[in-house]
């Protein structure tokens, strides 16, 4: 039922039955709010309230999934919005049950062997992957349980600025509007959207995968409810090895596939033996496939949420910073040893693992770089990041440049990762 409310903008009621969903599209440009008007519904596992408004911007996809029965009231101009009576939310919810039956049994029994299920979602680009990533981690919370999401996705990633593998506990439902909360991540640089150094991104995997079995052996509770990890949606060749790296560093016990029968027989097969198992889950027809153009503004968008918030509270502070008072490296690509230089018939290659300094030049404009916990130069392979910082004026003349923090004052260190990140931040005066 669609009319034009009081102040001209267009509302529209849906009445969704039992395990139906709303399935919504915002334009591009532009805000619309749901309202749960009367029964009980949920937006990727977290619950809504009668009377809650959620506002959704710029080209979100969501669905508003019911178990009972539902009235939603819609506020605005929508791409699309349409009701669906096939979903696979009670094989999620299943799935769920399966998962919350160990954190359940892990946290009854008393020993520091007993461990919470480690799951891994894993299919190609654009399945819902990130969505049943969500799903679970909520379902997880409702049951009294605080996950660890860990997002492994450089292009996508849900948790903090693009180009970075995070790890985050999730210990109430995800914020509809501000997503997954950024108070203690535990963030790795990668520096790149696509992993084009692979030896690289595999060792701040283990090292992720290091900080979890640290974190499990300290704290039951964090052992009892275990991890949830999203991926990139790479499946073949180098990706699929980058996968199973993955599952053997994070010491996953279940895997999800999610929509690709191959996948699922190449890893049931590459995984039979071992004690992880590995589960098919049917692909949502509501998961909208996004284009390259959508996928750079989210990216964008990003990196503006980490300096400005989600709705535009924070105020990030402006700095200048000296050369000489700075060190600034990059990891991989050290310099080539020339062809002269090596046996007859061997190319010359690059060390994936060397730390090299980067000499500030005018092509760090606009560039973000990671504020690096290591001290030394030795120290930067194995640390996390304590931040970011955006590049917006490098004065050559000065040997100075000037950048964005989140927060005044000084870097918690002047140890920086360079890598292969920009951000053109149209918005930043
Ligand atoms: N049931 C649904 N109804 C409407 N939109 C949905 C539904 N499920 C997922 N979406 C939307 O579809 C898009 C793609 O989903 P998602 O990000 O989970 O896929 P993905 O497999 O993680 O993608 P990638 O590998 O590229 O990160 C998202 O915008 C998500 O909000």
């Amino acid at each position: 039922m669609a009319s034009d409310g009081d102040d001209g903008i267009a509302v529209q009621t849906f009445t969704l039955e039992q395990e139906q969903e709303l399935r919504v599209e915002t334009p591009a440009r532009g805000e619309i709010k749901l309202k749960l008007v009367d029964g009980t519904a949920e937006v990727f596992g977290a619950e809504i309230a009668v009377g809650q408004s959620i506002t959704c911007v710029s080209g979100r996809k969501l669905a508003v999934f019911t178990y009972h029965g539902a009235t939603i009231e819609v506020r605005g101009e929508v791409e699309i919005a349409y009701v669906a009576g096939e979903t696979p939310m009670v094989s999620y919810a299943n799935t769920h049950s399966v998962l919350n039956a160990k954190r359940v049994a892990a946290a009854s029994e008393n020993s520091s062997e007993a461990e919470g299920p480690r799951v891994m979602c894993v299919g190609p680009t654009d399945v819902g992957k990130s969505t049943v990533c969500s799903i679970l981690c909520n379902y997880a919370t409702r049951a009294g349980h605080a996950p660890l999401y860990v997002d492994l996705d450089l292009g996508q990633g849900a948790v903090t600025v693009p180009g970075t593998i995070c790890a985050a506990p999730i210990d109430a439902q995800i914020d509809l509007e501000e997503g997954i909360p950024l108070e203690m991540p535990l963030v790795y640089f990668y520096g790149d959207l696509t992993v084009n150094n692979p030896d690289y991104y595999k060792h701040i995997v283990s090292r992720l995968g290091t900080m979890l079995d640290e974190r499990s052996k300290a704290n039951e509770e964090a052992r009892a409810a275990g991890c949830v990890v999203n991926t990139m949606g790479w499946i073949d060749g180098v990706g699929l090895e980058l996968l199973l790296h993955a599952r053997e560093a994070l010491k996953i016990d279940h895997v999800l596939v999610i929509g690709q029968e191959r996948l699922f027989g190449q890893l049931q097969q590459k995984l039979k033996g071992t004690d992880c198992q590995v589960f098919r889950l049917q692909k949502s027809g509501g998961v909208v496939e996004r284009t390259p153009e959508y996928r750079r503004a989210s990216r964008d968008r990003m990196f503006k949420e980490y300096f400005y918030g989600a709705t535009g509270e924070l105020a990030p502070a402006s700095q200048t910073a000296y050369f000489s008072k700075i060190s600034i490296y990059r990891i991989g690509g050290g310099p080539r040893a020339p062809t002269s230089a090596l046996p007859i018939g061997q190319a010359p290659s690059t060390d994936p693992m060397r730390v090299t300094p980067v000499v500030p030049s005018t092509s760090l404009l606009h560039s973000v770089l990671a504020v690096s916990h290591g001290k030394t130069q030795g120290d930067l392979l194995t640390s996390n990041v304590a931040g970011f910082i955006y590049i917006t004026e490098v004065n050559m003349m000065q040997k100075s440049f000037t950048y964005l923090s989140p927060c005044p004052g000084e870097l918690p260190s002047n140890v920086l990762l360079s890598g292969n990140l920009k951000w053109l931040g149209e918005d930043v005066k």
